[in-house]
């Protein structure tokens, strides 16, 4: 929950010396989106490992690179708001930050999200975007009104500054995936042939609806690689796949996630050192579920509302090729299946489709082995499935996840391991806690 926090930051990959990126912009941009609680994390946590569960609920302000407004609006004089206008001088830490622009030029907007929970759509007032980055690989770039941004995910977008440069124009945040308590972010795109301060003329652009799936999937599916040097191709065949089912489970009345009814619990032993030295204590050494029962019904709540939890690890072939099929569910509550963007560590993977319902292999037939986007994040659709691959090309112990920071603290993730004994030398600092802690700091044997 540290993230939650504030424990976030963004870091920006630029192309090497001599190479050039495959589209023009004249200026940058960044903006870093999260969402905030009134509630410390601790706070927050404490309710959610409770019996029964608190949950976090809706967060009461999206910032913007940490800033964000609570109690009042900047676009309170468009007046569908009962908010007053915020009263406001441009120097508070809560002021927004604005993007100032000059007229008839293109700007690179590199967006990111570190929500703790919520979905977010942005879009600009009177202004397209031109999508050609995604978790930092170039995507073949198409042109939309609005994007959406899950928790984990980056995008850089193209602005043509093209509209009346007499007019100030709204950027806006808006809540997806779950049920709204949260006014949209705002800030302005300040043409600076105007003063930052003249309120834009028309209201900021509305949010699709919160439960307008068919919107994020038509998003989704617009979503394509560039055909480019720097992005490998997927492979044609997979070596192992792994389904894994995305549930909401109980234990012995406390609130679980769970994949494949195994509710992720992390060893107090850092896994890298104890695989590496073989110390069997450290965590389960039961293989995690390849799969689930065939017969459970997705559509419908668990039947069996008790999970167990567990710390084990899947271990894959080093330089293999493993295609992971998440598969989401009912959560608890009938008719309810929730947003998850699941965030792999140490790789980038294909995203080969998403599907409605439960995954079949005939629906292997549907998958893009063309030009699937490659990232480090997908989402899974309420009640539908996502289909990744990737290489296990990168020696260490890598955390598979939803982003959802709650989710995650209450189990909702996976460990992926391949070629440790490839790692070159792990830090002492990464061996100083737990069984690997007891064991090797305090001789020198480390070497
Ligand atoms: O994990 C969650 O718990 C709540 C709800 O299911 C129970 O209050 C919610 O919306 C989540 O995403």
């Amino acid at each position: 929950m540290q993230r939650s926090a504030g424990l976030y930051g963004s870091m920006i990959v630029d192309v090497a010396e001599g190479e050039k990126e495959p589209f023009h912009y004249d200026g940058e941009f960044d903006l870093l989106l999260s969402d905030w609680w009134h509630k410390s994390v601790h706070h927050q946590e404490v309710g959610l490992s409770s019996r029964p569960m608190r949950w976090i609920n809706e967060p009461q302000a999206l910032l913007i690179n940490g800033r964000g407004q609570y109690g009042c609006s900047l676009a309170a004089h468009h007046g569908n708001s009962s908010f007053s206008q915020c009263n406001i001088t441009g120097h508070e830490q809560w002021a927004p930050y604005i993007l100032h622009v000059d007229p008839n030029k293109t700007y690179r907007i590199r967006i990111a999200s570190t929500t703790a929970l919520a979905s977010l759509n942005l879009a600009i007032g009177n202004h397209k975007m031109m999508v050609v980055e995604a978790d930092g690989n170039y995507l073949q770039p198409f042109e939309t009104n609005d994007l959406d941004i899950y928790s984990g995910e980056s995008y850089s977008v193209l602005l043509k500054t093209s509209q009346d440069s007499s007019q100030n124009y709204w950027i806006s945040f808006g809540v997806r995936g779950r049920e709204p308590h949260t006014p949209q972010a705002l800030t302005i795109l300040n043409y600076k042939t105007n003063s930052a301060s003249k309120l834009p003329l028309s209201p900021p652009p509305v949010t699709p609806r919160w439960d307008d799936y068919a919107h994020s999937k038509a998003f989704s599916n617009k979503i394509k690689a560039l055909d480019h040097k720097s992005i490998p191709k997927p492979s044609p065949t997979y070596h192992r796949r792994i389904v894994l089912l995305n549930t909401q489970n109980k234990m012995n009345g406390y609130t679980k996630w769970s994949i494949n009814n195994v509710s992720l619990s992390i060893p107090a032993t850092p896994y890298l050192g104890s695989i590496r030295f073989g110390l069997r204590d450290a965590f389960d050494q039961t293989k995690p579920p390849e799969d689930f029962p065939g017969h459970y019904d997705v559509m419908k709540p668990p039947v069996n509302p008790n999970t167990t939890t567990g710390s084990g690890v899947y271990m894959l072939g080093y330089y293999s090729t493993v295609d992971v099929i998440l598969q989401n569910a009912n959560a608890l509550t009938e008719n309810v299946s929730e947003i998850h963007p699941w965030h792999l560590h140490g790789h980038d993977f294909w995203v080969l489709g998403y599907g409605e319902g439960k995954f079949t292999k005939s629906d292997e037939k549907k998958f893009n082995l063309k030009n699937p986007p490659y990232r480090n994040t997908a989402v899974i659709f309420p009640y539908g499935w996502t289909a990744l691959r990737f290489v296990a090309d990168n020696p260490g112990v890598w955390a598979f996840h939803c982003h959802i920071e709650p989710h995650l603290h209450l189990g909702m993730g996976v460990v992926f391991a391949e070629g440790v004994q490839h790692v070159a030398k792990i830090p002492k600092e990464a061996l100083s806690c737990g069984l690997t802690g007891k064991r090797f700091m305090t001789g020198s044997h480390l070497g």
